[in-house]
């Protein structure tokens, strides 16, 4: 059996009533695609510290009252030995006019039209558990970036 490693990261929404910030991602992984904000957990930071800055450093707002978790997400994909373990939050609150930063393009759509065909495949299965208030765990193998080729998802009550 070969190992997988796993490395940490973090996805953050900023939702205002029926509203929803998504970041247009200019450059890196998930280029060309809507997301919301993100990236890698650096040593020292909790996953929540990282969460907050990535907002901050990708949308131009500050996160107001922390953020809470909403979800856990394994994606694998084939040949690749990295695993990807995403922390996903919801900001209590937030601070500030989203502003274009040179890795996100961030603009706001209503929860009822979000751009799936234009987001990472998994989003249109697990959105909708985080849209309606509740929280998940999932993992999802994929072929490339455009195919799962497994996924296993459950709604939960918390992370314990
Ligand atoms: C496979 N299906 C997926 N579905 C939804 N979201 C996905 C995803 N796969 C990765 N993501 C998110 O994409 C961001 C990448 O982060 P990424 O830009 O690489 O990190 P970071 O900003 O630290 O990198 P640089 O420092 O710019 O290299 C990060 O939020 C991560 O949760």
């Amino acid at each position: 059996m070969s190992e997988l490693t796993k490395k940490l990261f973090t996805l953050a929404f900023i939702r205002e009533g029926n509203r929803l910030l998504l970041g247009y991602k200019k450059r890196g992984f998930g280029q060309g695609r809507w997301n919301a904000f993100g990236g890698k957990v650096e040593a020292g930071e909790t996953p929540e510290e990282a969460a907050v800055r990535e907002v901050q450093e990708e949308a131009g707002v500050m996160v107001v009252g922390g953020v809470e978790k909403v979800g856990e997400l394994l994606f694998t994909f084939e040949g690749d030995p990295t695993a990807m373990h995403v922390m996903v939050f919801s900001a209590r609150g937030y601070t500030g006019t989203p502003t274009e930063s040179e890795e996100m393009k961030p603009q706001w759509f209503s929860v009822d039209s979000l751009p799936y065909s234009l987001m990472w495949p998994d989003d249109e299965l697990w959105y909708p558990i985080y849209l309606r208030g509740g929280k998940f765990r999932g993992r999802f193998h994929f072929q490339g970036h455009d195919k799962i080729l497994s996924e296993k998802l459950e709604e939960v009550q918390t992370f314990d």
